[in-house]
């Protein structure tokens, strides 16, 4: 790095010099050149020999990138040796070597769209004219090349230099995919089929586990797997792996002449091999555009890896007026999506209690920056989890994260393993309370801490997720807030929470100020207990954590019982069924609430909670009209007047059910900003549907005169009216 620092640092030459015969080198720059290219030779061994390498590609990529721009400064420094003007990867010596009929290239890269622009600029004013593009995916697996001759398959090949590869067939035979031979007419006397192998990326984590089991190096990842387990000594092994293949190329051929990329993928389909489906012909870069966005979010929908898309001129005849430089065609170009892989060190391994007692062991990493955010944690599950990757604490890893995904450990570099690098051991105890942790079940994989009640985790996971925006929403109750009421004293369990008074809080120096006075977090928060108090029923059920009774079941379930005594009733009498025919609880629900009310402490909170005034009830049931009673309502878009949650308060409040999907049956539909498919679907069934104003008439004056001001579609259903007035910005995102 401060190397590359230093040579930027000078000054660059004039372009006169430039111009010239380039300028001189300085002896920085021929150094740094010298280094660079080493390091890179080291590298591609490494890769393409070894199968292991030890850093990731995108880092390998930037060394390479800075050479090329070394030696653009420096054109004396591009010597035909050079990694930059050389198909990477010699040949081991564990293969025969084999000299391709045809030279296998590689492929320029482009890194933005910027990039391909400008390729596709010079690609067209050097085709005199526009050309039709053909997109298709690139594989990230191994580059092989297969000899046909008279249809029969002869020999597989790696890359190798490009030039001479090494002998795989005896391996290739075993690939299922692969014909021996191609089925059809018309087969060529001579044709070289190049594709890509790839490790389905589906297995392979169930790969690592083997190997790991079997005592052997796990992989970094299914690219590597892929290499690795082609270029065995013994086909057998190769044979268990699984491999895959998609063509993507031809090289030498003998009385086959396709007159463009398409037509050949065409030909070689026919002839049964394995082709992808998933290429598209295109007039334009904007379609190229849009088949890289694609892609780009459909990255693991795709059964290989994916590091780019490969953009090709279609015809072969333009393809060969643009020939090719020493290491690449100039007729294309791969797309690059920005880097998911990197490395770097398992700092340890630590546990987290969740809510149910569940105890997860999770990577803390050495912070590294990964598709656009630092990563510096990493979920591995459980145990076995940890076990099945290989990974040591003191291993670099391969990380991965891929854009909204949590981040993932695939496996460790094993080269890099040092010396003191060690198994993580699962504890046998809490590591929040000292409990003997064990299976809920034997056959269970996720251990717990069975401290259920006292466990300070456990606690801290259920009051903060008791004060989320799904349960009761309290504000200030974060999880500082949760942890200083149990370590002061101030409460048990979360059965005490509506019990707390000022003087409790005054305990605990996370709600008191330096004078001794009460805090304004400790206001606020007895303040937010207060109101919480008149929160709906189905809030005060999600908020016990009782097992897979999350917001829809507790809807259900306030909505059916009207009050937590009926509910607890319906339980004390073992009228299971009764709960469970409710529609949105079923008996996995049904059992769960069965067992959670058997606990002793359990019924203890709801007693507290009703001691301390928490409303149970729905104000509704046997008070004032139900207007709504028996008819659904739907609700789509946004409103600027109540959140989701309160538009279904309001129903609900008066006797309506909510749901989600538009039917015949549906009474209303409820439109607001940006309504999804369910306008168009309510309009198609002729379900009446209300604006905001006519959601308000609905609420204050009764169905009859919501159905006055509905919008009803006429037959034959007309275009889906688009909302004219957009809200501001603050009134659409203020809820
Ligand atoms: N981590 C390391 O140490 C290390 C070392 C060497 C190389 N590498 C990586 O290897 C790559 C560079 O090597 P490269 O020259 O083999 O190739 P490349 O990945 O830049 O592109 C060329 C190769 O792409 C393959 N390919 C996949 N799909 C294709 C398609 N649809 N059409 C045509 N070709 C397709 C072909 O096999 C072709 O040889 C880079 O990603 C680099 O980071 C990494
Ligand atoms: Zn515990």
């Amino acid at each position: 790095m401060s190397e590359k620092q230093s040579v930027e640092a000078e000054a660059r030459p004039t372009p006169e010099q430039v111009s010239a015969a380039g300028a001189e080198p300085t002896a920085e720059a021929s150094t740094r050149h010298a280094e660079l290219s080493d390091e890179l030779r080291g590298h591609q061994y490494r890769y393409y020999v070894l199968d292991s390498p030890t850093i990731a590609d995108a880092e390998f990529d930037r060394l390479l990138r800075e050479l090329e721009e070394l030696e653009e400064r420096y054109p004396a420094l591009r010597t035909p040796d050079s990694p930059t003007q050389n198909v990477g990867g010699s040949f081991s010596t564990l293969f025969t070597p084999v000299e391709h009929a045809e030279r296998m290239m590689s492929l320029d890269n482009v890194f933005d769209l910027a990039g391909l622009a400008a390729w596709s600029e010079r690609t067209e004013r050097d085709a005199g004219g526009p050309v039709r593009f053909l997109c298709e995916l690139k594989v990230d697996g191994l580059a092989i090349n297969l000899t046909y001759e008279k249809g029969r398959l002869v020999r597989g090949a790696t890359r190798g230099d490009g030039r001479t590869g090494e002998d795989v067939t005896s391996n290739v035979r075993t690939i299922r995919e692969i014909p021996e031979r191609l089925t059809g007419d018309d087969l060529p006397e001579l044709l070289e089929v190049r594709g890509e192998i790839y490790f389905p990326a589906s297995a392979f984590a169930d790969l690592n586990a083997t190997l790991v089991e079997q005592g052997k190096a796990p992989f970094a990842n299914p690219r590597n797997a892929a290499a690795g387990s082609l270029r065995q000594k013994d086909p057998r092994i190769t044979a268990s792996r699984g491999l895959r293949m998609v063509v993507h190329g031809i090289g030498a051929r003998t009385g086959f002449r396709p007159d463009s990329q398409s037509h050949a993928y065409a030909a070689l389909k026919s002839w049964g091999l394995p082709t992808s489906d998933r290429w598209r012909l295109v007039d334009s870069m904007d379609e190229v555009r849009d088949y890289i966005a694609y892609y780009g979010k459909h990255r693991h929908d795709v059964e290989h890896e994916i590091d780019g898309v490969v953009v090709k001129v279609d015809s072969v005849a333009i393809q060969g007026r643009l020939g090719s430089t020493s290491r690449a065609p100039r007729w294309a170009i791969a797309f690059k999506y920005p880097p998911e892989e990197v490395t770097t060190k398992l700092l340890g391994v630590e546990v987290n209690v969740g809510r149910t007692g569940r105890v997860t062991p999770f990577a803390v990493l050495e912070p590294v920056r990964v598709a656009g955010s630092t990563v510096a944690q990493a979920t591995l599950h459980n145990a076995r989890e940890v076990e099945r990757k290989g990974v040591w604490i003191g291993d670099t890893v391969v990380l991965r994260k891929a854009g909204d995904v949590i981040p993932e450990v695939l496996g460790p570099v094993m080269d890099l393993r040092p010396d003191d690098a060690h198994a993580f051991v699962m504890p046998t105890e809490c590591p929040e309370c000292g409990t003997a942790l064990a299976p809920a079940k034997e056959s269970d994989i996720d251990i717990r801490c069975p401290n259920a009640r006292h466990c300070p985790g456990q606690l801290r996971e259920r009051l903060f997720y008791l004060a989320g925006r799904d349960a009761l929403d309290i504000e200030v109750l974060g999880y500082k807030a949760a942890r200083a009421l149990y370590e002061s004293g101030v409460l048990t369990d979360e059965g005490d929470l509506f019990g707390v008074a000022a003087d409790d809080l005054l305990r605990s120096p996370f709600f008191v100020n330096m004078d001794g006075s009460l805090g304004s977090n400790a206001v606020k928060l007895l303040e937010n207990l207060e109101e919480v108090k008149q929160r709906p029923l189905w809030r005060v059920l999600v908020a016990l954590s009782i097992r897979h009774v999350g917001p829809t079941a507790s809807r259900a379930l306030a909505l059916e019982f009207g009050s937590m005594e009926a509910i607890e009733a319906a339980i004390a009498q073992d009228r299971i069924a009764e709960l469970s025919a409710v529609d949105g609880v079923g008996p996995t629900i049904a059992e769960s609430l069965r067992e959670w009310f058997a606990v002793d402490w359990h019924r203890e909170i709801v007693r507290k909670w009703r001691e301390a005034g928490v409303k149970m009830a729905e104000e509704r049931t046997d008070t004032g009209p139900r207007p709504l009673a028996g008819m659904t309502v739907v609700v789509t878009g946004t409103l600027s007047t109540h959140t989701r949650d309160e538009a279904s308060e309001a129903v609900m409040g008066q006797g309506g059910k909510v749901s989600g999907s538009v039917s015949k049956k549906t009474a209303f539909v409820v439109v607001g900003d940006n309504p999804g498919s369910k306008y168009e679907k309510a309009l198609s069934l002729r379900v009446p549907v209300l604006d905001e104003a006519g959601f308000a008439v609905l609420l204050a004056q009764g169905p009859d005169a919501a159905r006055e001001v509905a919008e009803i579609a006429e037959e034959p259903v007309r275009e889906p009216k688009r909302k004219a007035a957009a809200k501001t910005e603050d009134e659409a995102t203020g809820q």
